[in-house]
């Protein structure tokens, strides 16, 4: 830049920096923002080009004087560091004419000031002052440049404060101590102009006061600058009080169309909100109004459906209408038909009842002779039965003289039969046992239909053994009985044959049933037997049969009472197996009364009326002794059972009157001590030894009476079983043995030792039994 340049004045340039011109609605100068519209501006400080353009250029023209004419003010220096897009470039790139005119001004003020000294000083400092042309304008003209002061120490000292005047006032600065630089506009560089001139012809003029004159002129003409130049500076200061207000009035603007943003930011994220609330509600609304629809429709499906069942069922009920009407019609035809037939009945009933008057004379006459008819039966009928009467009393005479024959007649059967009778039963293998000829023993049975005539049955056991020379032996051994059962015989059959010592009991007679056999040998089975009517044993066959005979003897003036007691005798002590307690611990004694009535001391004896009682008796019985089975190890085979039956009757037409018992007595099993396998058991020993001593003493019993002596000695006393069966063994009893018998070879030895037994008792011959009266 040329210094011609920078000395032009910018005097009029300030002068006509356009002020901001603030809008008729908006005094800020920045367009309202449209926020009805929703349309944004992309800056807040971006508002209408033509007024942003003015304002802006105005607005740093009067910026850049202002910084160079004086300390820039905070505010605006703070304006021009702010990022805003309009400002800060502008301002900072564009330094306006005025700074230039600033910036000569110093330097011209400078060369002025520095008439006097060198040249080369005053190039410096104008070198320096336009290095910083920001730098505040009065160091730059009152700071003197310390290189000049050694040359021009009272001239250049005084010139620099004491300022132009004084310059003027300086006669030994050189002519070109007035810089020509400063006549620049119009007046200014007029005057340096003449200065300049002045100075050129400062050589030629050689008188001093003209000089002066000179000199006072360009002091004149400086002051005139001096004055300009502060009008400038006034007018640049008030464009910079302007230009502060503008800054601070965009900054407001700036800040409330920040506020509107955020506003605007705001209101719209919650106009946002609102609208997908609304937008969600909405879907709710048509969610709803599509269930409801939904409903509606299948309601509108159920009535149309509903709609067609009811026209189905109108057309249903149509149809029976007319078929109805057919009816009535049909009906009204034939009410029309039984009218009239019933005109014509009333017609025949009318004749019909003078036809039964008639007949009821006639019925009259028939009635008085039927009268005399019945009064003739009557005395007939009633001849008739006197007649019956007294044959029925005959017959009756007849059948109690026959029933009298008939117990005398059973009774010698019975006697003939013998009083102590002995049956063979012989149990079929078991599932579980080997049916195999080897397992088997060899047994074989006597001809049957000869048993049947002869009364007498044979059993035929053969056995092998080795002789002394290792030669092996047959031995056949034949025994014969009152009757012998095969192994497929089964419990009906059996009690056929002793149903008539039943009877005996219900005519008077004491009557003993044994059932002997070694341990598994089928005495259980024989005597009490299965559940069923098939495998019933002897005790509920000959209890029921009892019931049944005594029911058919009712009708011959007969009436029983009957009661039960069952009795078990284990190692020689008797155990009620009736008790109330689980396991009996009464001591039980047997007594005899002064009638020679035998009894068992605490023994409970209960009342039966009907058999179901005896069955339910003899669970009782078995539960018992199975418990004591559970105490006292596997007891029920080492122990008798005694199951008494007591009857007592009496006839009060034939004023008879009887008292028996039925004694059914399973034995323990007569196993020898060998088999037994006491000998590893001290229990088993002691068991065993009782049930031998009982057993030989009952067979001592029965051979002493069978010895049939008068009066001799039977040792009853020698076992509490034969104390216990004293009554049913004595020579006034009926006695039966049925002697069990095992299949199996293995049981060989003890087979033959029972039926040896059995032989034994079968050929006792036991007095007549007597009739037990009642007394
Ligand atoms: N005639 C038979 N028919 C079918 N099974 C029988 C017959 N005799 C005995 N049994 C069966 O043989 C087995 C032994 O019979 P049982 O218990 O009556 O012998 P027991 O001599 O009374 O023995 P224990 O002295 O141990 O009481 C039983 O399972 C029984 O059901």
């Amino acid at each position: 830049m040329s210094e011609g340049q920078e000395n032009v004045p910018p005097a009029s340039g300030l002068s006509r920096i356009p002020r901001p011109q603030p809008s008729p609605g908006k005094p800020t100068g920045i367009p309202s923002l449209n926020l009805a519209k929703r349309k944004f501006p992309s800056s807040p400080l971006a508002p209408g080009p033509a007024l942003a353009k003015r304002s802006v250029s105005s607005t740093l023209s009067a910026t850049a004087s202002a910084s160079a004419s004086a300390p820039a003010g905070p505010a605006l220096r703070s304006s021009q560091r702010k990022p805003s897009g309009g400002f800060v470039p502008t301002t900072t790139r564009k330094p306006s004419a005025t700074l230039s005119t600033r910036s000569t001004l110093a330097q011209s003020t400078k060369r002025t000031t520095s008439v006097s000294s060198a040249s080369a000083s005053s190039n410096t400092t104008s070198t320096a002052s336009r290095a910083r042309p920001g730098a505040p304008p009065a160091r730059p003209a009152a700071a003197p440049r310390p290189a000049a002061a050694p040359r021009r120490p009272p001239v250049s000292t005084s010139a620099a404060t004491a300022g132009p005047s004084r310059l003027a006032a300086s006669r030994n600065g050189p002519s070109r101590g007035v810089s020509p630089s400063v006549g620049g506009g119009s007046a200014a560089s007029r005057g340096v102009s003449a200065i300049g001139s002045g100075m050129a012809s400062a050589a030629q003029f050689k008188s001093h006061d003209g000089r002066i004159e000179n000199v006072e002129r360009m002091v004149g003409g400086f002051k005139d600058l001096l004055q300009q130049e502060q009008a400038k500076i006034n007018s640049l200061q008030m464009s910079q009080a302007d230009l502060q207000a503008l800054l601070q009035s965009t900054q407001n603007t700036e800040r409330e169309a920040r506020r509107d943003l955020t506003n605007a930011s705001e209101e719209i994220a919650a106009l946002r909100t609102a609208h997908l609330r609304e937008v969600d509600d909405l879907e709710r609304q048509v969610a709803r109004k599509d269930r409801e629809k939904r409903g509606l429709e299948e309601e509108l499906r159920d009535s149309r459906d509903e709609l067609s069942r009811e026209r189905e069922t109108v057309r249903g009920l149509k149809t029976t209408l007319a078929e109805q009407s057919t009816q009535h019609m049909t009906l009204s035809a034939q009410l029309t038909a039984a009218q009239t037939q019933n005109a014509m009945l009333q017609t025949e009933i009318e004749r019909a009842t003078l036809a039964v008057s008639a007949m009821k004379a006639e019925l009259e006459v028939g009635r008085q002779k039927a009268l005399e008819a019945e009064e003739r039966a009557e005395q007939k009928v009633a001849d008739a039965e006197a007649e019956r009467d007294r044959r029925i009393a005959e017959i009756e005479d007849e059948l109690r003289a026959a029933e009298t024959i008939r117990r005398k007649l059973h009774n010698q059967v019975q006697e003939l039969k013998g009083n102590i009778r002995v049956f063979a039963r012989v149990r079929p293998a078991l599932p579980h046992e080997s049916d195999s000829p080897e397992a088997l023993a060899d047994i074989a049975y006597g001809d049957e239909r000869k048993a049947e005539e002869t009364g007498q049955s044979e059993i035929i056991i053969t056995s092998k053994s080795e002789s002394a020379t290792g030669r092996e032996r047959e031995q056949v051994n034949g025994f014969i009985f009152d009757k012998v059962f095969q192994p497929r015989a089964g419990q009906k059959e059996v009690f056929e044959e002793i149903s008539m010592l039943a009877q005996s009991v219900l005519d008077g007679y004491n009557v003993c049933i044994f059932a002997y056999g070694q341990t598994g040998s089928g005495k259980s089975w024989t005597m009490e037997g299965g559940d069923d009517e098939v495998t019933a044993g002897m005790i509920p066959r000959a209890i029921d049969m009892i019931f049944t005979a005594s029911n058919h003897l009712r009708d011959r003036g007969w009436k029983y009472h009957m009661e039960g007691q069952f009795l078990e005798v284990y190692n020689e002590v008797i155990n009620d197996l009736l008790g109330s307690s689980q396991f009996d611990t009464k001591k039980h004694e047997i007594k005899t009364d002064k009638d020679g009535k035998m009894s068992v001391t605490d023994a409970v004896n209960i009342p039966l009326s009907n058999p179901r009682q005896v069955s339910a008796l003899l669970d009782r019985a078995r539960s018992r002794r199975a418990v004591a089975a559970t105490l006292m190890n596997e007891r029920s085979s080492r122990s008798h059972s005694v199951f008494t039956l007591k009857v007592r009757g009496v006839n009060p037409l034939t004023d008879e009157k009887c008292e028996a018992m039925l004694n059914l007595v399973d034995l323990a099993g007569s196993e020898r001590l060998a088999s037994s396998g006491a000998g590893e058991n001290k229990d088993r020993l002691k068991e065993t030894i009782n049930i031998n001593k009982s057993l030989s003493a009952l067979a001592d019993v029965i051979g002493a009476l069978g010895q049939g002596q008068a009066g001799g000695h039977v040792p009853y006393r020698n076992s509490t079983l034969t104390r216990l069966l004293q009554t049913s063994l004595s020579g006034s009893s009926k006695t039966l043995m049925l002697c069990n018998l095992s299949p199996l070879a293995a049981h060989l030895g003890e087979t033959l030792c029972s039926l040896r037994f059995a032989t034994k008792v079968n050929s006792t011959v036991v007095g007549s039994a007597k009739k037990q009266i009642a007394k």
